[in-house]
């Protein structure tokens, strides 16, 4: 609660109202172009490179504009008249009509009648013209496509396909596919700005334009007396509703109930909505805004608190109040301007509503009861602890907690998993400086091209091949050795040097680097804990270091340690998709006892140090660097021109769409470009995110010459 919010990938552009207002076309002439992320941005030459693809034709509509004005129908057009291409888009499996044969170039992509997400089928020009769908694109809660940030991609009858078409056609239809997700995704200027829901009775998913508050019409509708609202004004307003996780939980025929009473309501910033001791009379859905929880009568403490409870769109509150003769457990106060459904208290138990707030209870109190924390523990003491929590549910890719050590709250995990991350500072790292600058003096020595002329065994060469091109921890103490002598008598720090000039080498990946024999290096440096380090090769990493499954606790690590020996170091918490139940620290503390504090200390773990965690990432690196160039050498290239993206140069050596640095392009004029990374900046200052680094390298197929054409196998 304290810190949902988006982490990793983010909506890119805003698309302002003005832009694209509701009931809007949004056209995208032909010739405008889209920017969008090499799908294997590692390939030597381009890599990390940002692509240009010019869509012909592209046309989203949206807004609201069907017959009922509740929903929203969207058709995506999208046309590809170049190129052979022989995928086409559908729009759903019960629209297969054997007569409809269309031109094999014809590409168009529709939202399916029958479900989550596009699907890509295949033009089959066999006699019988019948189509199978190829792939499905879908996300799997499709109302909170925007927390995705990802497409997933299902692949029916993928075996028996790559059987047939071979692995090569195979990989490239999904690549084909992730390519056009991400113009989608991009072209529409990010899903944050749309919302795609799967409504209540209705096939078709709604796709709309959404601008974060309640639709006018959905407002309309929730300020009309419930006698008055008629039965499809109730099912769009159900519809609109979808995108809410506490009310889309319940059955449909209540959230139909739940729509004919609930009433709209919006308050600024610091209004109360429910005082702790009062009598409750209402139940709050929220649409839009924050509210935190506090446990003082006027809320206040929340704008002190570093970490109130907050509760944000798709959460409820004031249910517990509404029960039998309870009285209000806690306030709640609106910390920005806020938009409620409110469901008054005779609907609430009319509706048997409470049935559902018992029936959630009882869940939660039989997780506790599993849990082997709480085996020694009375029924009375367990249901005290049901009472200090809730439970919530996290998407896929969803932020839990920036850092959860420093967090307010112990986490139990009931359902799913999620992954603890740590952002390493690579800069502070001594594997990482001293595998920089091993990189960067990977051609100082003999040229390549001596070796080119001379007979060697196939093992010599693979040695060669190795030592030269990629970074290999075994060779790694030689270079080390030769970068101390050079370093001084004073132990001052290496002076890289880096060189464009040409000299005899064979053509390279990156520029011809000469390191301290060279010229003083052109970029700028900064000085770091081992000695200096290029600017531009500081980077960050977020590394995964431990996956949480169901009955795992969080947050009460090292809690019994003295401060003095605890790990301080800020870790994240990413949902894969989880139920979690909250509880905050000190209410916690104050329940358990000696025997539950002796269980904890035995299962804390400790999580690996920065370093090895750098370790960790170099050796990742370099296996995947490895990997693609080996790729490229083995894999026969198609002479297909099918969505092939026109390459655009690169402007920089670090590209934060595919979160790639490239220190092959080190010593070129660029421009400075550090977007800000979101971890706390008490820890480490703002810097860029990588997923990895591409560093200076031979070519595969000039070491080894005989295999110039790529797809030879060795
Ligand atoms: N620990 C908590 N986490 C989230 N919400 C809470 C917590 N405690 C109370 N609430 C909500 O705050 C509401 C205050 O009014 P009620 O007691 O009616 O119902 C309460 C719950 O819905």
């Amino acid at each position: 609660m304290d810190d949902s919010a988006g982490l990793l990938w983010s909506g890119s552009k805003r698309l302002s109202p003005e832009a694209a207002p509701p009931s809007s076309r949004v056209k995208f002439d032909p010739g405008k172009t889209l920017w969008y992320t090499d799908v294997s941005p590692s390939e030597s030459k381009d890599v990390g490179s940002e692509e240009l693809l010019e869509l012909e034709s592209t046309e989203f509509e949206m807004g609201l504009e069907s017959e009922s004005e509740s929903e929203v129908d969207s058709q995506l057009e999208w046309e590809e008249s170049k190129g052979d291409s022989q995928l086409e888009w559908e729009e759903s499996e019960g629209d297969i009509e054997e007569d409809r044969i269309k031109p094999a170039t014809l590409q168009d992509a529709t939202l399916p009648d029958d479900g989550l997400g596009l699907q890509i089928w295949e033009w089959n020009p066999e006699p019988v013209c019948t189509r199978q769908p190829v792939y499905t694109i879908f996300a799997c809660d499709i109302s909170r496509f925007s927390e995705y940030g990802f497409l997933g991609i299902w692949l029916p009858a993928a075996i028996g396909r790559v059987l047939r078409r071979g692995l090569y056609q195979f990989i490239m239809d999904i690549i084909v596919m992730i390519r056009v997700c991400k113009m989608f995704r991009q072209g529409l200027g990010g899903f944050r700005e749309y919302q795609i829901i799967e409504p209540v009775q209705r096939k078709q998913p709604i796709f709309s334009f959404w601008d974060g508050h309640l639709p006018p019409r959905a407002i309309h509708i929730a300020q009309k007396k419930p006698s008055w609202r008629t039965d499809e004004e109730i099912q769009a307003l159900c519809n609109v509703l979808q995108v809410l996780d506490c009310y889309r939980n319940y059955a449909e025929a209540l959230q139909l109930l739940l729509a004919k009473v609930m009433r709209f309501e919006r308050f600024g910033r610091r209004r109360v909505i429910v005082k702790k001791g009062q009598r409750g009379n209402s139940f709050y859905f929220i649409y839009l805004g924050t509210v935190a929880v506090t446990e003082d009568e006027d809320g206040s403490s929340a704008f002190l608190d570093p970490h109130p409870t907050l509760l944000h769109k798709g959460d409820c509150f004031g249910e517990m109040g509404l029960l039998s003769t309870a009285v209000r457990r806690a306030t709640v106060v609106c910390m920005e301007e806020t938009e409620f459904l409110v469901v008054d208290r005779e609907d609430f138990l009319a509706n048997k509503l409470d049935d559902e707030v018992q029936k959630e209870s009882h869940y939660r109190f039989n997780f506790f009861r599993k849990l082997d924390l709480f085996q020694s523990w009375s029924d009375e003491k367990l249901w005290n602890m049901v009472a200090l929590g809730r439970l919530e549910k996290f998407s896929h890719g969803q932020l839990v907690s920036k850092d959860f050590l420093d967090s307010s709250f112990i986490t139990f995990i009931c359902k799913g998993s999620c992954e603890i991350l740590r952002m390493i500072d690579l800069g502070a790292s001594s594997s990482y400086y001293k595998w920089v600058w091993q990189q960067l003096e990977q051609l100082d020595h003999k040229p390549l091209g001596v070796h080119l002329n001379t007979v060697m065994s196939p093992m010599e060469r693979f040695k060669e091949f190795q030592i030269k091109s990629y970074p290999l921890q075994d060779f790694s103490y030689l270079k080390l050795l030769h970068l101390q002598k050079v370093k001084g008598p004073k132990g001052t720090a290496v002076q890289g040097k880096i060189s464009t000039t040409e000299n005899s080498l064979p053509k390279l990946l990156g520029p011809k680097v000469k390191s301290r024999f060279g010229h003083p290096v052109k970029c700028s440096m900064v000085n770091t804990k081992y000695g200096e380090l290029p600017k531009e090769a500081v980077a960050g990493v977020y590394m995964k270091v431990h996956t949480l499954k169901e009955g795992d606790i969080v947050g009460t690590r090292q809690a019994f340690l003295p401060q003095s020996q605890r790990d301080h170091r800020p870790f994240i918490l990413l949902s894969m998709g989880i139920e979690l139940i909250r509880v905050r620290k000190e209410k916690f503390y104050e329940l358990i006892d000696e025997e539950t504090k002796e269980k904890m200390n035995k299962t804390d773990v400790d999580y690996p140090s920065d370093e090895e965690l750098c370790q960790k990432f170099l050796k990742e690196n370099s296996w995947n660097i490895f990997r693609k160039d080996l790729l490229k050498l083995l894999v026969k290239p198609l002479n297909k021109q099918s969505f092939t993206p026109i390459q655009t140069k690169r402007k920089e050596i670090y590209n934060p769409k595919s979160l790639l640095l490239d220190l092959c392009h080190l010593n070129k004029k660029v421009k400075q470009h550090y977007p800000v990374f979101m971890a706390p900046q008490k820890h480490l200052p703002p810097m860029k995110v990588v997923q990895a680094v591409s560093a200076p390298r031979h070519k595969i197929q000039e070491l080894l010459p005989q295999y110039k054409n790529a797809g030879v196998l060795l």
